[in-house]
């Protein structure tokens, strides 16, 4: 069983060291020489061997989030849903799935500190008895885009320049300031819910609307929310980047030793639902992942808990190589017509080809613990039995089980045209942040920490930049815009008279010195 592999050291206490082959070598740390002086032989297997693997150990880090720590755990179900879904993991108080997750920061690259302002990755995948099933969230409840065509272009503004190769806080907030529909995600981002203290006191979000399926193959529309059992513990901004100086693994560790200790952390589910007839009727579109559906309107129901009670024995098998997907589904719950959610579903297994390869359901983490079967067959690194002896085409001979799971045509009737109008923005759009910005009031120092967060990053653009953002928050709440305004020209004012620190160049004034043409 690929998945038990990982649970068991079969190591022996003293090792023999042999070549990748199983050869035994006398001496790891010589290479064959010819004479005491001459070179290197070909026939030296095993420093070619050492070599061989030594260039290829680096595969492409994750495109975003590949900073990550994870942890093996066990989900527990404690209420009965089975109303609503169908699903195998969910059908019985009591039933448990082993699990995996994965947190990661978005932006930063595999080295970068664990403390930044970022939201955060809660990726988990459910080793359930009917497949895989990962339920790929962020510690935030919304996200900057709704319309997922923005998604790379975003994301090319949140991390590096391409001419300084810096972080850049002028793309960073221009790109905001653009596209408005963000500042719900902008003002979660710039609390103190910004920069959590590690992972175990942040909660999960699977911020999308997904659907559940129940055994009469009726539907309803579900979020799911991780209530961290520890509790909401964060870092004010200048702790954070003191911790990441010191530190930049200060949230990896902090797990890793939990665990080790024995402080096993949870956290428990709970589950939004509505109706379709209800989602027709409510007040905001249940596919715009910028909203949350407020609990007075749709309250939490508890399902069960996740406990994280084992630490990797392996970094790179394990977490580096766990292939999250929200397109990883199992009978009971199925994605939404939520557009970036449907763009999800394509790029992840996409860019797991890409950073893992073709059979990466394969990696002993990512496979399922029930027998796959289906007709694809061979490709590079196939390396378990290559489902045997088994028919690659609809055999005759072997008939599928074709009672389970047939999916229900009725479910969803789409009519319409092609069209792009996700870029309305209106004044619903304001609602929520300004209701969090009210919520923030009621919490000690929290709008004055949110000032403060916002004006000490976007003093670094440039004033137009500045100036549209501004905008930006005063439609949220004009009291906020004023604030953000003097909080921020003021460190901005500080920065001018700094005469340490370089001026930024404006953007798009790069002209390429094509010096050598002029001269010759
Ligand atoms: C159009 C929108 C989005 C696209 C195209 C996208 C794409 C990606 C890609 C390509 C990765 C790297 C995966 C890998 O290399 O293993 C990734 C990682 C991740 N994304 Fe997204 N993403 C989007 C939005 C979101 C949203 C809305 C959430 C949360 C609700 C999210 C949560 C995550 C998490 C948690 C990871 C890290 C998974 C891990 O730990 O391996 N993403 N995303």
């Amino acid at each position: 069983m690929p998945y038990e592999f990982n649970e068991k050291k079969e190591v022996p206490d003293h090792p023999t060291y042999t070549t990748s082959t199983g050869c035994p070598i006398f001496n790891p740390l010589a290479s064959q020489r010819i004479g005491r002086n001459g070179p290197i032989p070909l026939q030296d297997f095993h420093l070619i061997d050492v070599f061989q693997k030594f260039d290829r150990e680096r595969i492409p880090e994750r495109v975003v989030h590949a900073k990550g720590v994870g942890a093996h755990g066990v989900f527990e179900v404690t209420n009965d849903i089975t109303k609503y879904t169908k699903m195998n993991m969910l059908s019985e108080v009591g039933k448990k799935t082993k699990m995996f997750a994965r947190f990661s920061t978005v932006g930063g690259e595999r080295g970068t500190p664990d403390t930044a302002r970022d939201p955060r990755g809660f990726a988990l995948k459910f080793y359930t008895e009917e497949g895989i099933f990962d339920m790929v969230c962020n510690n935030t409840p919304v996200f900057f885009i709704r319309d997922p065509a923005k998604f790379p272009v975003f994301i090319h503004t949140q991390k590096r320049n391409p001419q300084t190769n810096l972080k850049d806080a002028t793309a960073f907030w221009d790109y905001l300031s653009l596209n408005p529909e963000s500042i719900h995600q902008v003002m979660i981002l710039f609390s103190d819910r910004g920069t959590p203290y590690g992972v175990r006191f942040m909660n999960g979000y699977s911020g999308h609307t997904y659907k559940f399926v129940n055994d009469k193959n009726e539907f309803f529309y579900c979020k799911w929310h991780f209530i961290s059992d520890q509790g909401i513990k964060n870092l004010d901004n200048d702790t954070a980047a003191e911790i990441g100086g010191k530190n930049p693994d200060f949230a990896g560790q902090d797990l890793f030793e939990a665990i080790e200790s024995g402080d096993c952390p949870s956290w428990t589910l709970y589950v939004q639902i509505m109706t379709p007839k209800q989602a027709e009727q409510y007040h905001y579109n249940i596919f715009d992942l910028t909203k949350v559906w407020p609990h007075k309107d749709v309250p939490l129901i508890p399902v069960g808990k996740f406990t994280l009670n084992r630490n990797p024995t392996n970094y790179f098998a394990e977490v580096e190589q766990v292939a999250f997907s929200p397109s990883h589904m199992v009978p009971g719950i199925d994605v939404s017509a939520d557009p970036v959610l449907q763009v999800r579903t394509f790029s992840y297994p996409d860019t797991h080809r890409h950073r893992l390869g073709a059979n990466f359901e394969q990696i002993p983490i990512n496979c399922p613990v029930n027998p796959v079967f289906n007709y694809s067959r061979d490709g590079p690194m196939n390396v378990g039995a290559n489902q045997f002896d088994l028919p690659n085409y609809p055999s005759s001979t072997q008939k599928l089980d074709k009672e389970k799971n047939e999916p229900d045509a009725e479910h969803e009737r789409w009519i319409g045209k092609v069209t792009y109008h996700m870029d309305e923005l209106t004044d619903v759009d304001f609602e929520q942040p300004r209701a969090l910005w009210k919520l923030m009031g009621k919490q000690k120092d929290q709008q004055d920490h949110f000032v403060y967060n916002v004006s000490v990053h976007l003093c670094n653009a440039i004033p137009n930049v500045r100036e549209r953002q501004y905008g930006v928050f005063s439609r949220v709440d004009p009291e906020l815009g004023k604030r953000i305004r003097e909080a921020t020209e003021a460190e901005a004012k500080k920065i001018a008279g700094n005469e340490t620190v370089p001026v930024k160049p404006e953007p798009h004034q790069f002209e390429p010195q094509n010096s050598t043409l002029k001269s010759s």
